[in-house]
């Protein structure tokens, strides 16, 4: 049930309205039912007594109304079709509001994980992240869907409740009673299912995080025959989630099947006590079997749907709580200077550690503007964390970075980040024209910036050449380009928005010397326009650098400021 408090809390006014109008149905509904009993008495010849009929006759007389059979025939339709339009209403609130929780949840996670810090953000297994955009919101868009249809039944059941009592509130007291204990009885089913629905969440996150992480990898799997480790654990898990689906399934099922022949032993024995027991004119009873039947049908449904709900409302916690607990890492966001980065970027007795490893050991750096960088050192030895502690992503534990003089930490941090043109080790295209692969839907971003950022890159060569130039189609992750286009399509990427900053973190490592030597001279012909900092072991970016530094055991061994090509160290 807490569910609906976090629905009605998130979306007032759509519960509101839906909330309104399903109530409002169910009465004119129920307006128009009132009417039955004085139908069936006079249609039968039976004598009005009871004082529902009375009622009816009296404030029929009252505006107007003979009490005919047509009077109150059309009194029943119009009543049908006021309450049909009013569910629609209903409905379309609903529907809003589903399609709404989906979105939000998506959009909610998307910007929390975006907005949270770097090393959070490294911890979160990207399978999890995908099931939670994808399958996760849209079981708890069903779930609000499921508890919006049990509160619309559960109203309908009060409101013919009414209508019945007044015909025989004791009967329908006893109804209710009977309906409420086969309710509980049942009540073990709707536990069934919630646990089973927890149960598929977590196997879902679970099976997506490791499904993504071995498709990633799965070409040495193959060449080395060893998909079949990969195969069985996915099969383990895929088994372990058809069994929480299948208890949900059955316990869906069960509840369903047991609950018709228990509400026709109900209905049949609340029959005979009207009719053999009480007594009751036989229009009387057919009408209360009616309302009775309908009041039973009616909480049952609700049932059924608040088990539905219970098995899809652990996606809505699960998500909420990721939603949270990335929020609660947010990168904190202090600084207001806006950078610009005329002079320098300085690292003064920096450290920085993972955990209890300690990775830079209070290094000093200095890249002044203009200048081509390059950063070497064995794997492991923390280049790539240097880079990130000069985008902000990392802080360190100790020492100041500083950009012109201010520690980077007063700046605006997004400001800063705006000047920086970041191009990583693994190219990544996305199945798009050449023109949304360097503007990357960026609405800041024209053609012209993207022809003016691709000729920086030395692409717009081959570019021109495509069919359709910078609408060409690379391909899935530009399969139609060779290595050495698709990095100059990242390098325009990064180029796009104008940095002031060039990082390249291994950029050109995957390439043959002819393709790298040939990125090396257009990179270099950037400078002094726009600062470069590359972390490469390749000759062919060291050969080009102003100045070389070396990173090993945390320590940088020295550097050498705007004399090229030399190295101490
Ligand atoms: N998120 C992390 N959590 C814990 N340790 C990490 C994390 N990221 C990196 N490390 C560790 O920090 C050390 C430095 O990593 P970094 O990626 O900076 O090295 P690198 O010099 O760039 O290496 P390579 O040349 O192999 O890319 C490595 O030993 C790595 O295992």
């Amino acid at each position: 049930m807490r569910i609906l408090f976090a629905f009605g809390q998130a979306y007032p006014a759509r519960t509101t309205v839906m909330l309104v109008s399903l109530l409002l149905a169910s009465i004119a509904e129920g307006i128009g039912l009132t009417t039955l009993l004085p139908l069936l008495t006079i249609a039968m010849g039976d004598q009005i007594h009871s004082e529902l009929s009375t009622k009816v006759i009296e404030v029929l007389g009252m505006i107007g109304l003979a009490p005919t059979i047509v009077t109150m025939l059309v009194i029943i339709v119009i009543g049908m079709i006021i309450s049909s339009a009013l569910v629609m209403l209903g409905n379309h609130q609903v529907g809003y509001a589903v399609a709404h929780v989906a979105t939000d949840l998506r959009v909610d996670l998307i910007q929390a994980l975006l907005g949270s810090r770097w090393e959070y953000y490294l911890r979160q297994p990207t399978g999890a992240l995908a099931n939670a955009v994808a399958t996760e919101a849209y079981r708890a868009s069903k779930s609000y869907e499921y508890a919006a249809n049990m509160l619309a039944f559960l109203i309908q059941a009060i409101v013919y409740a009414l209508i019945a009592s007044f015909v025989s509130w004791e009967a329908t007291v006893v109804s209710l009673l009977l309906g409420t204990l086969l309710l509980v009885v049942l009540q073990h089913l709707v536990k069934t299912s919630r646990s089973a629905g927890k149960s598929q969440t977590k196997l879902m996150r679970d099976l997506l995080a490791y499904l993504t992480d071995t498709l990633s990898s799965v070409k040495p799997l193959k060449a080395m025959a060893r998909h079949d480790i990969a195969d069985s654990l996915l099969r383990h898990q895929a088994a372990e989630l058809n069994k929480a689906m299948e208890r949900e399934i059955v316990s869906r099922e069960t509840l369903r099947a047991v609950q018709e022949p228990m509400l026709a032993i109900l209905v049949a024995g609340g029959m005979y006590m009207a009719l053999e027991v009480w007594k009751l004119p036989l229009s009387s009873v057919m009408v209360l079997i009616f309302l009775v039947a309908r009041v039973l049908g009616l909480m049952h449904k609700a049932q059924q749907h608040y088990q539905r709900m219970a098995a899809q409302e652990s996606a809505y916690w699960a998500l909420q709580k990721s939603i949270k607990a990335a929020v609660a890492d947010a990168e904190p966001n202090v600084g207001n200077r806006t950078p610009v980065l005329y002079n320098s970027i300085r690292f003064e007795k920096v450290s920085f550690s993972y955990g209890d490893r300690l990775i830079l050991d209070a290094i000093d750096l200095e890249i002044p503007v203009g200048s081509f960088t390059s950063l070497i050192g064995p794997s492991g030895a923390g280049k790539t964390t240097i880079l990130d502690l000069v985008c902000a992503l990392l802080v360190p534990q100790s020492g100041r970075i500083l950009i012109d003089n201010t520690p980077i930490e007063e700046l605006n941090r997004q400001s800063w980040r705006h000047l920086i043109g970041y191009v990583p080790q693994e190219t990544l295209l996305l199945h798009d024209s050449i023109l949304a692969n360097v503007t990357l839907g960026d609405p800041a971003l024209t053609a012209e910036d993207a022809e003016r950022a691709l000729k920086q890159a030395g692409a717009w060569e081959f570019v021109k050449k495509l069919p359709g130039n910078m609408q060409a189609i690379v391909g899935e992750r530009g399969g139609k380009l060779s290595g050495g286009q698709r990095q100059r399509i990242v390098i325009a990427r990064a180029l796009a928005h104008r940095p002031a900053l060039l990082i390249l973190d291994e950029a050109t490592s995957a390439l043959d010397p002819e393709s790298e030597a040939a990125i090396s001279r257009t990179l270099k012909a950037l400078t002094p326009e726009i600062t470069i900092i590359a972390v490469s072991h390749r000759p062919a970016l060291i050969d080009i650098a102003d100045q070389i530094y070396r990173l090993s055991d945390g320590k940088l061994a020295s550097s050498e400021h705007a004399y090229p090509h030399k190295l101490i160290g």
